[in-house]
């Protein structure tokens, strides 16, 4: 099993390589203006997928969380969790079962906001980022209304920065009160750290350094 270390390390790499991880000047959804951006969006290759999906499962396993399914929340989280569950089968020879939302009720057809297996048993959801938790609030509740148990949430990049309103009295990090609020682990692939020690080792990268620590200064959790 691959380390959770040389997973990140690997997965940073690569998200440069795809040019899903950007530095310059990016407006988040919180409106803050962010000296970096992770942009899942562009891995958007059977190639890319595949291997982004190596890096969720390699997280997943090493995670040891127990579950029985994935879900991936509309619309990022559906590629997630089908290149997911292919990879985890693949790997280790698993069929594990994976659902997903439609943001709006489809009221024809066969109807209705979930598709893929039906959520039952443990359930972990995967998705990219978190920034206010208002995605993961309702992905719990979604997997609660059908008797299933959320047990984790996995996402790509923890970008450890507080979340907005409450920033400044709790000083927690949007991901670590998603996982209080709803006693669940949240698991990343890689965190802001990752990405500061690719930049501070890059010397092509070393004019973001400066904007970076202070980002991190007014924002971050440690
Ligand atoms: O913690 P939050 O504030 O909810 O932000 C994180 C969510 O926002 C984005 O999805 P979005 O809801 O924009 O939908 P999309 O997947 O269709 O882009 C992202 O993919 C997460 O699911
Ligand atoms: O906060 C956001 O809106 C955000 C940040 C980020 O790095 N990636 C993303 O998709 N959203």
């Amino acid at each position: 099993m691959i380390s959770l270390q040389k997973n990140a390390v690997n997965f940073v790499k690569f998200a440069l390589q795809c040019k899903a991880l950007c530095f310059g000047s990016f407006e988040t959804k919180s409106g803050r203006n962010s000296p970096y951006f992770f942009n899942i969006g562009c891995f958007d290759s059977g190639y890319s997928i595949n291997k982004l999906s190596r890096f969720y499962t390699n997280a997943l396993v090493n995670s040891g969380i127990a579950f029985d399914m994935i879900f991936g929340p509309a619309y990022k989280g559906i590629p997630l969790v089908i290149s997911t569950s292919i990879n985890y089968s693949l790997m280790l020879g698993k069929d594990i079962p994976f659902s997903f939302n439609r943001k709006e009720m489809k009221t024809h057809g066969e109807g209705g906001l979930l598709i893929g297996s039906p959520l039952k048993g443990r359930v972990v959801i995967i998705d990219d980022v978190i920034t206010s938790g208002i995605s993961a609030m309702e992905s719990i509740s979604i997997i609660k209304k059908t008797g299933a148990e959320p047990v984790a949430m996995l996402i790509a990049l923890d970008r450890m920065e507080c979340s907005v309103d409450r920033c400044i009295s709790s000083r927690k990090s949007a991901v670590q009160e998603v996982a209080e609020t709803y006693g669940i682990p949240v698991i990343s692939i890689a965190s802001l750290n990752d990405i500061f020690s690719n930049v501070m080792n890059d010397i092509n990268l070393s004019k973001y350094r400066e904007r970076i620590s202070e980002y991190r200064e007014v924002y971050g959790i440690l």
